[in-house]
């Protein structure tokens, strides 16, 4: 498993190889002893899994209680996935980091609690694949809205064909959102 960091300090890039042969493929997605190794989180309390078609989008979503770190990756499909680092101390305040998830490329994207956290669907029957550090809590549950153009984040889709829950589309804006300490 290798470790590819990213410009936002802790958000990271996993890479497990893939055995391809005749049958098909198998990948180990996740393995405690190489996580420790790498001084990522052990202590995973859900398991998540979403289907969406092509131009969902989802997010971006945090908990301000029981803050989530995640490691997401695509089991099937492709999204574009993006956590926006939202430690009001972080060197990387307010800036975002994105990454191509897919079934084909099968790497993971681990993003620490005190991010935002979303993606777009880049086909029909994206399957992502989450675990998450902390148990839902809807009464900490934020979004931050996901095309404020100050997060100046450069998604692949038009706006006007996102499809958006009512909840998301309602996301506060980055001037107006709750932030970590
Ligand atoms: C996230 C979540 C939702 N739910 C319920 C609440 C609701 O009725 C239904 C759908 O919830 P949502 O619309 O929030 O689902 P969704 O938009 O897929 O939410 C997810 O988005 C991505 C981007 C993330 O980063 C995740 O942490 C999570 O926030 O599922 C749970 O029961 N447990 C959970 O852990």
């Amino acid at each position: 498993m290798k470790l590819i960091e990213t410009p936002i300090v802790g958000a990271v890039v996993l890479e497990m190889p893939i055995f391809r042969d005749d049958r098909g493929q198998f990948q180990e997605t996740y393995n405690e002893r190489r996580f420790l190794e790498l001084g990522l989180p052990i202590d995973w309390k859900q398991d998540n899994l979403s289907m969406s078609r092509k131009n969902v989008v989802r997010g971006l979503h945090y908990q301000l209680i029981q803050p989530q770190g995640k490691l997401v990756r695509v089991i099937s499909g492709a999204v574009f996935d993006v956590a926006v680092d939202l430690r009001r101390h972080s060197a990387t305040f307010g800036k975002h980091v994105s990454v191509e998830l897919s079934a084909e490329n099968g790497l993971a994207f681990y993003i620490p609690a005190g991010f935002a956290h979303g993606f777009t669907a880049l086909t029909d029957d994206a399957c992502f694949a989450y675990k998450v550090t902390d148990f839902y809590e809807p009464s900490g549950d934020r979004t931050l809205l996901w095309n404020d153009p100050e997060l100046g984040i450069e998604w692949p889709i038009d706006a006007a064909q996102a499809i958006v829950s009512a909840k998301d589309q309602l996301g506060k804006s980055w001037k107006d959102a709750e932030v970590f300490p």
